[in-house]
């Protein structure tokens, strides 16, 4: 705990310096943590965040070149994953009795796919710290890779511990998939336990509708039935980090 405390407050100094920088949420790099808001608790883990999709926007400037595998490695990752972004947006689709491509159309062909390499040390603290708190994603949805148990889902006033499952990736739904269903996938609030006895590794690519494009629930899933619950929004990633930071969820934004 003392540990925790004393990383904390240097962390806060460091995002104190840091947190006028605007539209912070597009930060890049290795971070010990995302949470530059006073008051707010911080996360135990430690991260590299970097922009894979689109090409263009990727700045190598952040991409360690050591381990030397580690450039190659994340590229071949990336385009598998954007493959699989491609076949779930697809069958996601068709599960909701959707024209296949409308959700790679709402994402563009700009879509983002972020990758965040997560560490989480051991930890020998009161179980209340956590290695990440409670939150949803902000993005479309999220493809999740991971080493060691410590994932859990809320639902209903109870946390489910997500299994580990070799070689599978979990499929979370984001906020903006959420609005884009017209609340038919739930952006689940989950978190990341802290574990005395193991470190943890996971792999989360954020994939998310390319910068400036309006998003929206699907015609087909607006009816007499299931009246329109959000309005067109666009650049939601933004508002949810905005709000993010002071511990707060942002899809009420986007209520109609
Ligand atoms: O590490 C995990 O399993 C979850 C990561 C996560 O929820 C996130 O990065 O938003
Ligand atoms: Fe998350």
């Amino acid at each position: 705990m003392r540990h925790f405390r004393s990383q904390g407050s240097s962390l806060n100094s460091h995002w104190k310096r840091r947190r006028n920088t605007p539209k912070q949420w597009s930060f890049e790099g290795y971070a010990a943590d995302s949470v530059p808001k006073e008051d707010q608790s911080l996360n135990r883990c430690d991260h590299l965040f970097l922009t894979v999709y689109p090409e263009d926007l990727r700045k190598l400037k952040f991409w360690p070149e050591s381990p030397s595998s580690f450039r190659e490695v994340l590229r071949e990752y990336s385009e598998k994953m954007k493959m699989v972004t491609e076949l779930t947006s697809k069958a996601m689709a068709k599960s909701l009795n959707l024209e296949e491509n409308c959700f790679l159309n709402q994402f563009g062909e700009r879509a983002m796919l972020q990758a965040r390499s997560i560490y989480y040390s051991k930890c020998q603290g009161p179980d209340l710290i956590l290695g990440l708190k409670p939150h949803t994603d902000g993005t479309g949805y999220t493809l999740l890779l991971q080493d060691e148990v410590g994932l859990q889902v809320f639902n209903k006033d109870k946390w489910y511990a997500v299994p580990k499952i070799s070689h599978a990736i979990f499929i979370l739904m984001g906020d903006q998939m959420e609005i884009m269903t017209n609340g038919v996938f739930k952006s689940p609030v989950h978190r990341v336990l802290s574990n005395s006895e193991r470190e943890r590794v996971s792999i989360a690519m954020f994939y998310a509708p390319e910068k400036g494009k309006e998003i929206g629930p699907e015609d087909g899933l607006v009816n007499d039935e299931r009246p329109r619950l959000f309005k067109k929004v666009k650049d939601y990633a933004y508002t949810h980090w905005e709000y993010y930071q002071r511990g707060m969820r942002a899809l009420h934004t986007a209520k109609a």
